[in-house]
């Protein structure tokens, strides 16, 4: 309902061009929002745009700004368009950067040739108003000379300073594919080329790989062991590097798990960015690290959250005072349990130092003892492993935390100079627990709701979602958390990780620049410090931003691109025209087109490094190398229309692609055809459906 409303009001559609049913739902929505006091999006920009129809107030605003600048021109909508030409002073005001390119927000009414043939009429006025050495965009001026528009009334911005070349060549094929059937997108559209120290760059040649993966866990799997070798040997910081997916969630499928699972599993922090966030809020997170920190002994970054979320009085100043005591405890534990000859290094976590300092009382006081009793749950938490099922040892680790939440701040023992930091952060908490219900059944739901594929590991695909049961009965095997076997860890990784994506707004709030205190002090407070977070995001999330490497997974058919629905076809209830093969056809190719763009823009996020995978198990084929996208496979390698695409991770040669030979790819080839999977192609125009999905055969 409420994607039809959006649809409806992004597309101005007034009430009496509703059907009788929609008017209902139009109602029924607006009657719930207001009975909640709530506004939405759209709202904000309707009633933004009725305010400046209310007399003086327009001349009030456009009084505060001397000129509009306007990024992004091609994803407006109507109602955008109609505040942008309300507030238009005077002609030449307006600026506007836009790229046809890159329009993929048409399921919510953007309509990039309505918005710059509006520009053209209304705003342009041949005024001089050059203002870089860019090139005019020559055909479009030639169309509009005689007009009297100026040259420099339009700039072309054709150099592509973000991508190493290969990667701009990527971007064009993808584009080069694209039909534009609009003379007015034809006009604007320019050819990018890549900045001339983009174009000599040696590391260019290894820019763009294409994957393919036996199936979707070991396409995780690689993509987290190639996240770590980047970070560990490639001189990359997980800041710089975005997995980006055309969903996060598929129906009921969070198609994120697998990846999540094996990032947790690398030890690599990451966030997940524009998903339906089910709990908002940072006690989910709380919970998450004091898990790890409970099942991870070796986890020192969730230990030390858990500390300054959960003890009172410690912050980064104590923090740091503890693990400074790293060189103490290793010199202690070579005197002590070593023999002269064994010369292995010896890696000192922070519990270990948390316990030297408890010990030999560098930790004083009220902040000895918090501590102390933290370190002794976490012990008992511990002892329960391998004892307990999994919803039994999770809801104990809730209710050791639990009190945290809920102890107002006044009550609590603030007795250092972190006081502020924790008072402020116990105020938000207590905030948080009384906005949301947090309670054990809610987290057994949860429990109850996660499946995992490491329960058993010889069968990947089992669900223990099919069957609640085995998730409460699954018993830890794992007797010692100090044991090399890893045996139960994944299983609780794997709830870790599902419960991190169930908080991943929280997650991506506490992200930020690292705190001045911080960096002063020398502490790293990885938790905080987005520089060495690696996003998991939407593509359209991550539109307008730009990541040194960038990893495009599940690029297959159904995701990207997605195939139509009736709905994406935006058919109407004419059964003449839905069986129209013309209106169909033309509706198709405006879909797949605008999948296209997504993909132009997936690409273009990469400054240095874009790996586009698939997983080849899966009924939906990877629709690139077939496509007209001019790349594919040549004898088992990647390639692009230039073959310069080598892997260079010799460290993947068994995971990447399979011998499947020569598989020629023409650029020439009608696009639409080749998206339609063969056996949804028919004669005649109907519509059939196939699962929830609604295909059309034409
Ligand atoms: N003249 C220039 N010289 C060097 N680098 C530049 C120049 N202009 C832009 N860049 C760099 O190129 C990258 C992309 O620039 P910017 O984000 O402004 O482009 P954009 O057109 O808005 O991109 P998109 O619309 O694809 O998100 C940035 O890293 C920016 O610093």
């Amino acid at each position: 309902m409420y994607d039809f409303v959006q649809k409806a009001r992004a597309k101005g559609q007034k009430a009496n061009e509703f059907l009788e049913d929609q008017k209902q739902w139009m109602e029924s929505y607006q009657w719930g929002k207001r009975s909640l006091g709530l506004v939405d999006f759209d709202d904000m920009l309707s009633y933004g745009n009725q305010l400046l129809e209310v007399k003086g107030i327009l001349k009030k605003v456009c009084k505060q700004m001397e000129y509009m600048l306007v990024d992004e021109f091609q994803d407006l909508n109507k109602l955008q368009m109609q505040i942008i030409m309300a507030l238009q002073k005077s002609k030449g005001n307006v600026t506007v950067v836009g790229d046809e390119r890159q329009s993929i927000y048409g399921f919510r009414g953007a309509a990039p040739d309505h918005n710059f043939q509006v520009f053209l009429d209304h705003f342009v006025d041949g005024n001089d108003v050059g203002i870089s050495n860019n090139k005019p965009v020559k055909p479009l001026l030639a169309f509009y000379k005689k007009k009297g528009i100026k040259e420099s009334s339009f700039q072309s911005l054709d150099t592509n300073y973000r991508s190493k070349a290969l990667l701009v060549d990527l971007g064009n094929l993808v584009m080069d594919t694209t039909n534009l059937d609009n003379k007015l997108l034809s006009r604007l559209r320019v050819s990018v080329t890549a900045s001339p120290e983009n174009k000599t760059n040696d590391r260019d040649t290894n820019s763009a790989f294409l994957w393919r993966f036996r199936d979707e866990f070991q396409e995780a799997d690689s993509i987290a062991r190639c996240v770590k070798h980047l970070i560990t040997k490639g001189g990359y910081r997980g800041g710089e590097i975005a997995i980006l997916m055309r969903n996060l969630r598929f129906g009921p499928l969070i198609l994120t798990k697998n990846l999540q699972n094996a990032l947790a599993l690398q030890g690599i922090k990451y966030v997940v960015r524009g998903g339906q966030s089910l709990v908002s809020s940072r006690k989910w997170l709380g919970l998450a690290n004091y898990l790890r920190a409970v099942c991870l002994k070796e986890d020192s970054e969730a230990m030390k959250s858990c500390i300054e979320d959960f003890v009172a009085g410690v912050g980064p100043a104590t923090l740091k005072r503890i693990s400074d005591l790293e060189g103490s405890v290793a010199k202690e534990f070579f005197t002590n349990e070593r023999s002269a000859e064994d010369s292995r290094p010896v890696i000192v976590g922070f519990e270990q130092c948390l316990d030297f300092a408890i010990k030999t009382l560098v930790v004083k006081g009220k902040t000895r003892q918090s501590l102390q009793e933290f370190l002794e749950q976490v012990y008992n938490l511990r002892g329960q492993i391998g004892k307990s099922s999994l919803s039994e040892f999770i809801c104990s680790v809730y209710d050791t935390i639990k009190p945290f939440y809920i102890i107002p701040t006044t009550e609590r023992n603030d007795n250092s100079n972190d006081n502020n930091n924790s008072a402020k952060k116990d105020e938000n908490l207590s905030a948080e627990i009384q906005n949301l219900d947090f309670h054990k059944d809610f987290l057994v739901s949860i429990l109850k709701g996660f499946s995992t594929f490491t329960a058993d590991s010889s069968h990947p695909d089992q669900s223990l979602s099919e069957n609640v049961e085995n998730t409460d009965e699954y018993h830890f095997n794992c007797v010692s958390i100090d044991s090399t076997s890893i045996a139960t860890r994944p299983v609780i990784l794997s709830f870790v990780a599902h419960l991190s994506m169930l908080s991943d707004s929280s997650l991506t709030n506490d992200i930020g620049p690292p705190d001045q205190s911080d960096s002063q002090s020398g502490t790293s407070n990885v938790h905080n410090d987005a520089r060495d977070t690696v996003i998991i995001s939407t593509i359209h999330q991550a539109k307008g931003l730009e990541w040194p490497v960038v990893f495009l997974p599940l690029f297959i058919e159904s995701l990207i691109p997605r195939l139509p629905t009736q709905a994406s076809l935006q058919l109407s209830n004419d059964p003449y025209q839905n069986t129209n093969p013309d209106i169909i056809k033309a509706k198709l190719h405006h879909h797949f087109e605008e999948e296209k763009r997504l993909a132009y823009v997936a690409i273009t996020r990469a400054k240095e490094k874009v790996f586009i995978s698939y997983p080849h198990t899966t009924k939906d084929a990877c629709f690139l190398p077939r496509s007209g996208f001019g790349f594919g496979f040549r004898n088992g390698n990647p390639m692009f229309a230039s073959s310069k695409a080598v892997v260079d991770f010799d460290y993947y040669e068994d995971v990447l692609c399979g011998n499947d030979g020569a598989e020629p790819f023409s650029l020439n080839h009608t696009i639409l055809s080749r998206f339609i999977p063969q056996n949804l192609r028919a004669n005649g125009g109907k519509i059939s459906e196939y699962g929830d999905l609604h295909f059309v055969k034409f």
